[in-house]
């Protein structure tokens, strides 16, 4: 299981590369990697196991995230409304994902975002496409194409950006981290 000291931090020129392509059928390491990757999530979205493992909570996690410069990540989006039955907005990981189309229209969280690679807060707006069309394999190989929308887009688009070096304060405004275009959409 990943803990806290597996997780590399900026500055470790792992998070800065490019990411290889993952080859088909999975070897068992690569099986043993997305295991573990979502497992990162799903524990430390448990808040006794949270605490109990001095983890950081998630929403997803890429493999350069853990020293492996490979194109694969998990993401793993609650619902945060009860009545749901914990059924998550978008639990996958994505293997060798691309987005293959995104809306002009532009996105953002209204609380910004944070990174388990990334140990201050980086206080502003991380400017992404609202939505996005996303093809990529699952770990059996079955090949997806979705559409997403608000928190899972914006989550797959943190993700995505890590397995091609980039990290969120990437895209903050220097001048004005806070400045609003008038046609961005603000998730909550
Ligand atoms: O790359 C993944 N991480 O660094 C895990 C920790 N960050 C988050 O869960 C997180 C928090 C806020 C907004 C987004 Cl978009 C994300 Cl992804
Ligand atoms: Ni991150």
């Amino acid at each position: 299981m990943f803990l806290m000291d597996d997780i590399v931090r900026d500055g470790d020129p792992v998070l800065r590369q490019e990411a290889k392509k993952v080859k088909f059928p999975l070897s068992a390491d690569d099986k043993k990697l997305a295991h573990n990757l979502m497992e990162y999530l799903e524990v430390s979205q448990n808040p006794e196991l949270c605490e109990k493992y001095k983890l950081r909570a998630g929403v997803g996690l890429a493999a350069p995230q853990v020293g492996v410069s490979k194109m694969m990540a998990s993401v793993l989006v609650p619902n945060d409304d009860e009545n749901e039955k914990g059924k998550p907005l978008f639990k996958d990981v994505i293997i060798n994902p691309v987005i293959v189309s995104n809306s002009v229209q532009r996105g953002a969280l209204t609380e910004g975002e944070g990174c388990l690679s990334v140990d201050r807060d980086v206080p502003g707006y991380v400017p992404r496409s609202a939505r996005i069309t996303l093809k990529y394999q699952d770990v059996d190989g079955n090949e997806h194409k979705i559409r997403l929308k608000n928190y899972p887009a914006i989550v797959c688009q943190h993700e995505i950006d890590h397995l091609h070096g980039i990290l969120f304060y990437d895209h903050i405004n220097k001048d004005n981290p806070f400045k609003r275009d008038d046609d961005e959409v603000f998730i909550y």
